[in-house]
């Protein structure tokens, strides 16, 4: 029964931060408990971030995640970042194939899947990013683009403990627009129907959010729809008060 699934309502905080947002996340920390009845909560801040917020975050209601992973464990890769040492800081789950890497760094399915793995071995949950482009959707592409994703960036082996899928639409991260509730709907029922068919039980069960524009005046209208179970927010959770909003708007 999908509609069972605890929802995750997942902070992605992209290249912003500073330590002197910190009392940002201590105001998630702190209003974290009155949410805890209607959504797991987890913020990734950039990775400089990520170990002062996962000790601020110890024995509290918020886990902390990253953003990005390179797929090996350790080597000569400068300037990146293995998914251990981002264990290591704390963090418990991590993005891996947002468009934004897609499109800035030119990052494709086979390599998503190889930096999923490197989340696992490090002991994180990997939440894999899919999503059409404006251009792909006027094209009428968006179905297979999203399978196309789907088959290629999520690993064998896959389950609801260790994999979160987050489909976002690519024109609608930023930019204040969001599908219909009956596109999400649709959308999420075939992200649904794929997961089933390849990963079984297991399928029935993962965590697909919602990401793109979510902010609380939208949340419960998107939270609400089937298999939608949860949201993957960008400029939102960048305030702890539209943060937890979002969080309080997933039904009961
Ligand atoms: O990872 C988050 C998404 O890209 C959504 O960003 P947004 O909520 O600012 O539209």
């Amino acid at each position: 029964m999908t509609d069972a699934i605890r929802p995750l309502i997942a902070g992605n905080w992209k290249m912003n931060g500073l330590k002197a947002q910190a009392a940002e996340f201590d105001a998630m920390l702190n209003g974290a408990a009155d949410v805890a009845g209607k959504a797991d909560l987890l913020v990734c801040p950039p990775a400089t971030l990520v170990a002062a917020f996962a000790e601020k975050a110890r024995g509290k209601k918020v886990a902390v995640g990253a953003q990005d992973c390179h797929p090996k464990a350790s080597g000569a890769h400068t300037g990146d970042i293995a998914a251990e040492m981002l264990a290591d800081a704390g963090a418990t789950a991590i993005i891996v194939g947002h468009s934004e890497r897609r499109a800035d760094h030119g990052e494709g399915d086979a390599l998503i899947r190889q930096k999923a793995e490197a989340a696992w071995r490090a002991g994180a949950i990997a939440i894999v990013c899919i999503g059409e482009t404006q251009g792909q959707r006027d094209a009428g592409q968006t179905l297979d683009i999203l399978r196309g994703q789907l088959a290629g960036s999520l690993p064998d082996g896959s389950t609801a403990a260790n994999l979160v899928v987050a489909y976002e639409p690519v024109w609608a991260i930023g930019t204040g627009l969001t599908p219909t509730a009956k596109d999400v709907e649709q959308i999420h029922e075939f992200i649904r129907e794929l997961l089933t068919s390849r990963f079984k039980a297991e399928g029935a069960k993962m965590r697909i959010l919602y990401g793109g524009s979510v902010k609380p005046s939208n949340a419960a209208e998107l939270m609400a729809v089937r298999n939608v179970n949860g949201a993957l927010v960008g400029g939102a959770s960048l305030k702890a008060a539209d943060f937890l909003a979002i969080a309080k708007g997933c039904p009961n």
